[in-house]
Order: structure tokens, then sequence, then C-alpha cells
């Protein structure tokens, strides 16, 4: 989304640095720890891809971003939005500042599931109308803002039949495009990309895929949330492996899915179709009931004493694990 007229953040050098992000869920009987210490960074032209399976903490993660938890979330740590606009740690930011300043105008969100993120009396066209009059150049008139419509639209593969259809009209494929046109309406220079090709058929997760990395390549950055290592592998530059909360591996794609250090990542890829279909065994903790020592280490092949004992994550450059039995 690089032609047309400049959006109200323009792709710049700008950078999320992300720092100890913690998230707990506090129920009357139970803290729920799901994401712990995260760090990473997300720079102009890159593009991050977590991966990990369901239930580790991801959503959340991208959640807390944008404060989209609910009431009992506890978020600590900090997530410095580094960009024209100023600097601002997204963690500590007002509900005003995030409604105003950032959701959909810095930072944009393509949800996991677009149903609960559409108004069901409102057609596609007015949803992405109403966003670009909110989010849009500011002085854009009715008639511009109909035709950005339309353009965003089309770069996301919509149709312009599905234009004047209301959500209950759209396919699953058709509601995670529309999510991700308002996504990218107000082109944010972040991109939070939540599973944003469930739901389409091959060519339209490539076509989805390689509008992301369009936007990357064009000083947009992008963190992409995906069960799919495949889709990692086709755009991200760097992948943060997370496991039960935490990152357990992260480093260059082609590092930590050629070369996986942890083997918790060694066993998402064997359970890849391609390389054989060997699941893995087990099931993760309880995020509620973590175990003191590795969180992995009750499914892994490569066990052993020290196990019982947290390994960090090490060295802090290159392509780093916490694994004390790295591959
Ligand atoms: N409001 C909440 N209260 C308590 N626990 C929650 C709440 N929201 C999420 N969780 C828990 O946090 C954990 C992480 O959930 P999250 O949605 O981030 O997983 P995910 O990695 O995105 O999984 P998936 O791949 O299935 O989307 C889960 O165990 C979930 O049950
Ligand atoms: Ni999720």
């Amino acid at each position: 989304m690089t032609s047309g007229p400049p959006g109200p953040v323009r792709a710049v050098n700008a950078r999320l640095a992300v720092s100890d992000l913690s998230v707990r869920f506090r129920l009357p009987d139970a803290t729920v720890h799901a994401v712990t210490d995260a760090s990473f960074e997300v720079g102009s032209g890159q593009c991050v891809a977590l991966v990990g399976e369901s239930g580790c903490g991801k959503s959340v993660m991208a959640g807390a971003l944008l404060g989209l938890l609910p009431g009992n979330a506890e978020v600590t740590g900090t997530a410095v939005l580094a960009d024209p606009a100023g600097d601002t740690d997204l963690l500590a930011a007002s509900e005003t500042v995030l409604a105003r300043q950032i959701r959909g105008r810095r930072v944009g969100l393509v949800p996991q599931s677009p149903a609960a993120h559409l108004t069901p009396v409102h057609t596609v066209r007015r949803h992405l109308v109403d966003v670009l009059g909110a989010v849009g150049p500011e002085r854009a008139g009715r008639a511009a803002r109909h035709a950005e419509a339309e353009r965003v639209a089309a770069a996301v593969g919509l149709p312009v039949t599905a234009l004047d259809h209301y959500p209950h009209e759209l396919s699953g494929g058709m509601a995670q495009r529309t999510v991700t046109a308002l996504a990218l309406a107000g082109r944010p220079w972040l991109i939070l990309a939540d599973e944003p090709t469930t739901g389409l058929d091959a060519p339209l997760v490539r076509r989805t895929l390689d509008e992301l990395r369009r936007l990357t390549d064009a000083g947009h950055a992008v963190l992409l949330v995906t069960h799919d290592l495949d889709a990692a592998a086709r755009i991200a530059d760097t992948v943060l492996v997370m496991y039960a909360g935490r990152i357990v591996e992260t480093g260059p794609v082609d590092r930590v899915l050629h070369e996986p250090r942890h083997p918790y990542t060694r066993g998402l890829l064997a359970a890849l179709p391609r390389n054989g279909f060997h699941p893995l065994p087990g099931l993760p903790p309880q995020l509620s009931a973590l175990p003191p020592g590795c969180a992995f280490a009750a499914r892994c092949p490569q066990v052993g004493d020290d196990c019982v004992r947290r390994p960090d994550l090490w060295p802090r450059d290159g392509h780093p694990v916490a694994c004390h039995r790295p591959c």
C-alpha cells in the first residue's frame, strides 16, 4: 500500500522494542501465566513471525500490545514504539492514547476471529469507509474515501461485488480479507497479523502473505502470528518460537527453520506433513500450573537431570535458545 495518497503515518524508519513483556490473568482460584518475559524487536522493513502451538500465548501477546485484553489481565514490561510521531510505551499508554493515536493509525491489527470484529448491520463498504473516515487522510472527502475503500479491498483480493455484502453473507475467507483490509486502511506502520490466512485457499494464502511482505519491503513492519511454519518461511525475516508463554528460540528464519536448536522447534517441524507428520507427543502444560523448570521437559526427547532448572534464552544475539541440551 505505497501507491496512492499518503496515510497518517508513512512508512519510515521506526522500531518497536518489546522488553520483558509478561501477562497474567488473575482468576478466582488460579493465575494464568499467559506470556512470560518476552523480549524482541521489529523495525522498518522487517517481518517477525511468532509461531507455536494453540494456547501458547500468541494472541494474548498481540492483544497486550494494543491494550485489548480484558480487565483481569495484568501486563508488565515495556513495548516502546518509536516513530516520527514520537516514542510511546504501548503498555503504559492510556486507553485514550491507544484509541486515538495508536490502534489503526500507528499499529493495525488483523484479528484472529473476523466475525467478532464486524458489525452485522453494516456492509463491507460501510466498514471500510467508516474506518477511513476515522483513520484515513484528514481532509479526504466522501468520494476519495469510497475510491480508497475500493483500492484497499482490491489490495487484499476482495472482489468489488463483496463490498455491498453484509457480514453474514461473507464466506470465512471473505470475512478474513475484510478485516485485513480494515487493518491496512489507515496505513499503520506496524501490522499485527494474527493468523491472517485462516480459512483462505492456497492462492489467497499466497496473495495475503505476499501483500504483507510487500508492505514490509515498503518500510512497514509486520508481526505475523501463525501456526503455519511455511507461511513464516515465505515472508518472515526472524522467527520467535513460543512455548507455554515463553520465547524458547529465536533467530533468522533460515537458521531457526533449517537448523532448529530447541527440541520443541524440531518437534514442530517434524509434525509437518512434508516431514512425515510425526506429531509431538503429549500436551503443553497448563499455564496456571507451570513446572518450575523447563516447561517442555515432560515432552522432550532430550530431557535430563538439569532440566528441573529453567533454562534462560541464550546467547543474547544471533540464534538464542532456552534449552540446557540444544540440538
Ligand atoms: N481472559 C482470559 N482469562 C484467562 N485466561 C485467558 C484469557 N485469555 C486468554 N487466556 C489464556 O491464555 C492462554 C494463551 O491464549 P492465546 O489466545 O494467546 O493462545 P494462542 O497462542 O493465540 O492460541 P491459538 O493458536 O489457538 O490462537 C490460553 O491458555 C488461554 O486460555
Ligand atoms: Ni491466537
